[in-house]
């Protein structure tokens, strides 16, 4: 395999420059009034792997922890899925929460105290600390920019509409959902000062034990609005059951996400969230060795984060069961439910042992969710609530986005022109990232070549790399020491890399929702960023839906744009925004056109009808064959 020169230098660099996972310097001073430390206990000679419920357990007489006076904690807990169904619907088994800390007489089985768990942590202590390091050496590269254009509160005004039976109410502040002390804790370590929309919403959905489907804008939140639940229930819940065969891990939780690289963000930030929670989580992605990963999931798994390849494969072996799965999360549940993925996806969900629908709870999360992907995803869930933050599928605000028309020819001079305009001008700081955009792998390797000859530090992701080159481009990028990715899709959606400053979209892709989660690579959490894109001849397909999208973003849309959109309409284009301005926030179950089969979608358009989502939109090449696609 290819190894990048600038790879090369970028390995270089990063031995003196260690990468930030994740920065928010920006939420500083927070602090949860409600937040304590948890307090670690002596850890008892234990060998084997003890799930967290059975941790604090000690002598079955041990005395209930009272409940606080004020009726926090326990009281305010919802019902959570045991408790809907009365009892115990995973274990079967005799009751196993007797005399655990924590564990609150009257309570539904599930106990209170979440704070309380406070013994018999028998790896807490030798937990590796996800928060160490990261803040003054990403921040001392970035040169402190992080603090300049946050706007978390532009999130505040954005429209919200959920549907579904008995909608739990949204709360305003982490304290009033009570996560329990040692998530608290994490919450003020991540600088998480208010919960954002989508997480105000959500988090009390999921405690009360609801499927859900969710539908929120880029970079607002929507990991921790579902890991947060996640480990909280596993913190409290009531035990699964846990066959002991030998060498088969048996997770009670499982987040699938379509890209190794997301995969492993996912499982760092689960860490820092279900840090000295007792919560173990592990990871496991194609393209790394499987014995390391083995070896992980025989010490035991809390929270499995897989790629579907992987997880197969690791089902296949029976080393990892599914059958006490109480919490399923996909994210990116749109992508993963597309013509490339479904199939995967029905298998692991439907054909394994995993418990069946309303056996578990099942949370879907994406930033953009056509009608006929809905209408595919509620096969897996059950009575569920769906919620829509901001507009379904659109762009943020907090993007600045312009389309420049561009001819094929000409891109590479304009490319060059862009990038040294913003080298000239600064302006976006010192260190600004810039993501580019292109649609195939050859491209992607031919353009960082040149880039490089040309002088521009670049590095490249794409599908052809090894793993080990993929993740070296990542934190080379991150870090700053290569400045310009040039990446394929396999990075479009759900990477949350603080710094990038530019996406640029050299070639535009044939499907708008691919596009949106393109350009929200940048103007993540709250800061401002910028997207630009080349369109040409080429790219006339995609006028229409690009002209409505920037309008309901509030962004200028070019004269020569909208006589292309006009156009386009005019020939009859295929388009799945057509309702406009029309709010996004949209149940498909409440849209009774969309329920016949293969008739228009909730945008008006037809573009998804007759599942003609995907095999129009490039997805049919890349992500469509999965034995050409990095998508495991
Ligand atoms: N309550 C909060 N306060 C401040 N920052 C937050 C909060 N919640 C999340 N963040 C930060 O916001 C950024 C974006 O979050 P996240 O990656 O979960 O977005 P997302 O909605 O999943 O985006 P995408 O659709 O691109 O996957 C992360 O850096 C995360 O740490």
């Amino acid at each position: 395999m290819r190894t990048s020169w600038a790879d090369s230098v970028a390995n270089a660099d990063s031995s003196a420059v260690a990468v930030g996972a994740s920065t928010s310097t920006t939420y500083a001073n927070a602090a949860d009034a409600s937040a304590a430390s948890a307090v670690a206990a002596p850890r008892p000679g234990r060998a084997s792997y003890v799930p967290p419920h059975l941790r604090n357990r000690t002598a079955s007489s041990e005395p209930p922890v009272p409940s606080p006076a004020d009726g926090s904690s326990a009281a305010k807990l919802p019902p959570g899925p045991a408790a809907l169904s009365g009892g115990n619907r995973w274990g079967g088994g005799p009751s196993r929460d007797m005399g655990r800390a924590g564990s609150v007489g009257g309570g539904q089985g599930t106990g209170g105290g979440w704070g309380s768990r406070s013994g018999g942590w028998d790896r807490r202590e030798r937990e590796v600390n996800p928060f160490a390091n990261e803040d003054e050496t990403t921040e001392a590269v970035f040169d402190g920019r992080d603090t300049t254009g946050i706007n978390f509160d532009a999130y505040e005004d954005i429209p919200v509409e959920t549907s579904g039976e008995n909608v739990p109410p949204p709360v305003s502040t982490f304290s009033e959902i009570d996560l329990g002390d040692a998530v608290n804790e994490n919450i003020r370590r991540c600088k998480y000062v208010k919960p954002t929309p989508v997480q105000r919403h959500a988090i009390p959905i999921l405690l009360a034990g609801r499927d859900l489907m969710a539908c929120a804008q880029t970079g607002s939140g929507k990991t921790a609005a579902f890991c947060f639940p996640i480990i909280s229930w596993i913190m409290r819940g009531p035990p699964a059951e846990r066959q002991r065969v030998s060498r088969t891990a048996y997770p009670s939780a499982l987040i699938l996400s379509p890209t190794r690289e997301l995969s492993i963000q996912i499982h760092e930030e689960t860490r820092k969230f279900s840090y000295q929670t007792g919560v173990r989580v592990v990871v496991a992605y194609g393209g790394a060795p499987i014995n390391q990963q083995l070896r992980e999931l025989e010490r035991g798994v809390d929270i499995l984060v897989a790629t579907p390849g992987r997880l197969v494969d690791l089902l296949e072996r029976a080393r990892v069961s599914l059958q006490s799965i109480r919490y399923l999360a996909l994210d990116e549940a749109d992508r993963m439910l597309d013509m490339g993925f479904e199939p995967q996806i029905r298998r692991i969900v439907e054909q394994m042992d995993m418990p069946g629908r309303g056996q578990r709870q099942t949370m879907l999360f994406s930033a953009t969710f056509p009608s006929e992907i809905q209408r595919l995803a509620s096969d897996f869930l059950s009575n569920y609530i769906f919620l829509a933050v901001g507009r379904v599928g659109s762009s943020t605000d907090l993007i600045a986005q312009r389309v420049e028309f561009v001819l094929d020819s000409d891109k590479r001079s304009h490319l060059m022109d862009l990038l040294h305009a913003q080298e000239v001008n600064g302006a976006h700081g010192k260190q600004a990232l810039t993501l580019v955009f292109v649609e195939t792998k050859k491209g992607a390797d031919s353009l960082e070549h040149w880039l490089c000859m040309n002088g521009f530090p670049a590095t490249t992701i794409h599908g052809d790399r090894t793993q080990q080159e993929r993740e070296r481009a990542l934190r080379a990028f991150k870090s700053g020491a290569t400045p310009i990715l040039v990446a394929t899709d396999v990075a479009a959606r759900g990477l949350d890399i603080p710094h990038v400053a530019h996406v640029i979209n050299f070639d535009l892709p044939n499907d708008i929702d691919d596009y949106v989660h393109r350009i929200g690579r940048t103007g993540r959490a709250g800061k401002s960023g910028l997207a630009t894109a080349f369109f040409n001849e080429n790219n006339s397909s995609l006028a229409r839906s690009l002209a409505e999208l920037m309008q309901e973003a509030n962004q200028e849309v070019p004269q020569w744009l909208s006589r292309y959109a006009v156009a386009r309409s005019s020939y009859g284009g295929r388009n799945r925004r057509t309702g406009g301005a029309r709010f996004g926030g949209r149940d498909f179950r409440r849209d009774s056109s969309s329920r016949s089969v293969g008739g228009g979608d909730y945008y008006g358009g037809s573009g998804y009808g007759g599942g003609a989502y995907g095999a129009s939109s490039g997805y049919s090449g890349g992500y469509g064959n999965p034995g050409l696609s990095a998508w495991d």
